[in-house]
């Protein structure tokens, strides 16, 4: 049944994702007239994200996932880190049409600024003036405390229009997160083919995206995996894959490679630095560009990997999906299955240590120590979920080894697995 206040008349609802807080859903309903309650009785209005006496406003990047659409959101959300929005909370909207709809959902932002400062407004228009005139959502409080949402279109030179005036009603939260609708169309790419032509609309923006393209195409297609095993080692920054893949290639004469490849490497840092369309595409093509290699490796020796697809889709999956680990897509969901048209490997291994011992071999590397509490929250409710969706992934899943012994017992405990696995090598 659709949650209270998100009827099948398809009523745009919105989701605000606070960092790591659970999500906050709201629809419009209704549009002028006198205030009244149109959720029925007594329906709580989300007014928590309302500062008072401070003022709210709210933007979204229309049309579905496309280059443009997913540069135009990074332009905002940069836009939005300086100058008159200093003092204002930026938090992540979703807008989707109904719970359990297919569509990928809008995504956008929700500026609460706490001093209600005219020129944060006039601000905003502007840039939504500059970025294609998208409408701005005011936020405002009727007589009676009833909260409304005014939806402006900004006109050339200083007007705009008011398109609709709407209560803002609380709606329960959907039992699939918003975001889960968007993956495959957005960060997860199950073909080669998906993620080519995100990276061949960008080829005119990027020019490193036509580099990569030429990789990817001098790559034989359907690449066969040879007699030798394959096996692939996953899991967390830290947790030991560099230790243990390099020590399993010593010890089986394997050859060891990763994904990325070092071929793409150099432009690692130019797609890591654009939106995640962009980036998980870029590293999708890189599993493609690995699976041909590890063909023609495995047909002369054992091959082992650090990281491939699981990790792709696993830290993807944990990014777009805000919040707790419960808001990830259900066991089974399409997104945790293995791409068709990708080379298996015969065993994936995924390394996991606690915590306290991955704080422990970070710091030991020499990596920044200091983190805020909330930071340290949000990441540890990341770890979490990169975790959770490397455990959900099938066909073939991963094998979970406890990496927190040491170097030479994890070594023996992978061994041991793939001899299980693999045969006599
Ligand atoms: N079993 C282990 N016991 C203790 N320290 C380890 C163990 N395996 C790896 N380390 C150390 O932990 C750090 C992270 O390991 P590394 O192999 O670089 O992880 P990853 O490649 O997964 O980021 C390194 O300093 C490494 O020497
Ligand atoms: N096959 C891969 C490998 C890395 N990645 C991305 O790269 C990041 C980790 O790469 P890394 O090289 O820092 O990891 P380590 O192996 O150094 O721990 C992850 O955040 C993923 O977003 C990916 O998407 N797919």
């Amino acid at each position: 049944a659709p949650p209270a206040g998100c009827s099948a008349q398809a009523r745009p609802c919105f989701a605000v994702e606070g960092p790591g807080s659970d999500l906050v859903c709201f629809t419009v309903s209704g549009s002028g007239g006198a205030a009244r309650d149109p959720g029925g009785s007594g329906s709580p209005e989300p007014r928590c994200f309302v500062p008072a006496p401070g003022r709210c406003y709210s933007l979204c990047v229309p049309a579905a996932p496309s280059v443009p659409a997913a540069r135009l959101h990074r332009r905002l959300q940069q836009a939005l880190r300086q100058g008159p929005f200093g003092s204002c909370r930026v938090l992540g909207l979703l807008r989707y049409s109904a719970p359990g709809a297919q569509a990928a959902p809008e995504k956008g932002f929700l500026i609460q600024d706490p001093q209600g400062s005219p020129e944060t407004e006039r601000a905003l228009e502007e840039l939504l003036r500059g970025q294609g005139e998208l409408p701005l959502g005011v936020y405002e409080a009727g007589e009676r405390g009833e909260l409304w949402q005014c939806l402006w279109a900004l006109r050339g030179a200083g007007g705009r229009e008011l398109l609709r005036r709407a209560r803002v009603v609380a709606a329960e939260e959907p039992p699939l997160h918003p975001a889960v609708a968007g993956l495959r169309h957005a960060a997860v790419f199950h073909s080669l083919e998906a993620a080519r032509s995100v990276v061949e609309q960008c080829t005119s923006l990027i020019p490193e995206a036509t580099a990569v393209l030429d990789l990817v195409d001098k790559c034989p297609k359907h690449s066969k995996k040879g007699d030798f095993p394959v096996i692939v080692i996953e899991g967390l920054d830290a947790t030991g894959k560099t230790t243990v893949t390099q020590s399993v290639k010593d010890s089986l004469n394997a050859l060891l490679l990763r994904s990325p490849p070092a071929c793409v490497s150099p432009w690692r840092k130019t797609f890591d630095d654009e939106p995640t369309l962009i980036r998980r595409a870029f590293y999708a093509l890189g599993n493609y560009i690995v699976a041909s290699e590890i063909a023609k490796a495995s047909t002369e020796s054992p091959v082992v990997v650090d990281r491939y697809w699981h990790s792709t889709a696993a830290y993807a999956i944990a990014t777009e999906i805000s919040g707790k680990v419960q808001n990830l897509p259900p066991t089974h969901h399409e997104v945790y299955q293995w791409p068709e048209d990708l080379l298996k490997p015969d065993l994936v291994l995924l390394l996991t240590v606690s915590p306290e011992e991955r704080i422990r071999r970070l710091q030991g590397r020499g990596l920044e120590k200091t983190e805020e509490e909330t930071e340290l929250e949000a990441n540890s409710l990341f770890r979490q979920k990169v975790e959770e969706s490397y455990k959900r992934m099938e066909n073939p899943g991963c094998q979970e080894v406890d990496a927190s012994p040491s170097r030479e017992e994890v070594l023996m405990t992978v061994l041991h697995l793939i001899k299980k696995h693999c045969g006599s090598l």
